[in-house]
């Protein structure tokens, strides 16, 4: 389990972003974490990567500290990260990232397209190409998902897996985050917008104007979503931005 106790974060200016945010993720489940436009949600994902540092708070990971842990450190105790903005890999191929991923050398072509079939993209096309521009924005993230899923990680945090990927893939993603949700042993964190990833979700977490104003079982949570009530009461202009 992933325990966030007392989290704060501020900007380098010294605008608070993350106030005093406490939060549980329980293995064997899908949480998905959703909210308005900067609420806050990707500076959770990145404190809990190792990449911002909280300003108070400390997170536990199966009731070990890991505050202090570096991105790396983090990393090596099976935490992975697919951020909404892919970092670029300059330099290296497709199968090496997914192989790096995967922690195994020499992958099979069988086994390198089932891993990247499952974001959409076909092997033989992508194995040997260079992860540099010449790579749409939606095939990078495309193939940072799959490394991810590669990986089998003790806690996996995808953020807006939604973005900048085509309804096909997209579709296909579902399906796999549904049987990844099946198999797992560790924790699945998606945040999101999107109701068709709300509603496969096992538990929900809003995060508003840098606090957890509302978490609980997604049955429970997700009508009172969809119908408004909730998003509105946490970000009154999110009707007229929808
Ligand atoms: N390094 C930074 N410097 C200045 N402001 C920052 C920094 N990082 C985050 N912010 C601000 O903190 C707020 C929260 O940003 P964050 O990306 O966590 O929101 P979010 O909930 O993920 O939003 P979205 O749904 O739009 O992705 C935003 O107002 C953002 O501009």
């Amino acid at each position: 389990m992933l325990c966030l106790e007392h989290i704060s974060w501020n900007t380098p200016e010294g605008t608070p972003v993350l106030r005093d945010v406490s939060l549980e993720i329980p293995d064997g489940k899908l949480v998905v974490i959703t909210g308005p436009n900067g609420g806050g949600k990707t500076t959770l994902a990145k404190i809990v990567a190792g990449i911002e540092t909280p300003l108070t708070g400390r997170i536990l990971l199966d009731g070990e500290e890991i505050t202090a842990l570096d991105v790396t450190q983090r990393a090596r105790k099976g935490l992975s990260f697919a951020f909404q903005q892919p970092v670029r890999f300059k330099g290296m191929t497709v199968r090496q990232l997914v192989e790096l991923a995967a922690g195994e050398r020499g992958l099979t072509e069988a086994k390198l397209c089932d891993i990247l079939s499952r974001v959409g993209l076909c092997a033989r096309e992508y194995v040997d190409r260079e992860v540099n521009s010449t790579l749409s924005g939606g095939e990078i993230k495309r193939i940072e998902i799959a490394t991810v899923l590669a990986r089998h990680t003790r806690l996996s945090v995808f953020d807006e897996p939604e973005a900048g990927i085509d309804l096909w893939s997209f579709a296909s993603l579902i399906d796999v985050f549904q049987k990844l949700r099946g198999t797992l042993s560790g924790s699945l964190v998606i945040i999101s917008h999107q109701e068709r990833i709300l509603q496969i979700a096992d538990e929900i977490v809003l995060v508003s104007n840098g606090g957890v104003t509302e978490k609980g079982p997604a049955p429970e949570v997700l009508p009172r979503l969809l119908q408004n009530q909730v998003l509105c009461e946490a970000c009154p202009n999110q009707k007229e931005a929808d």
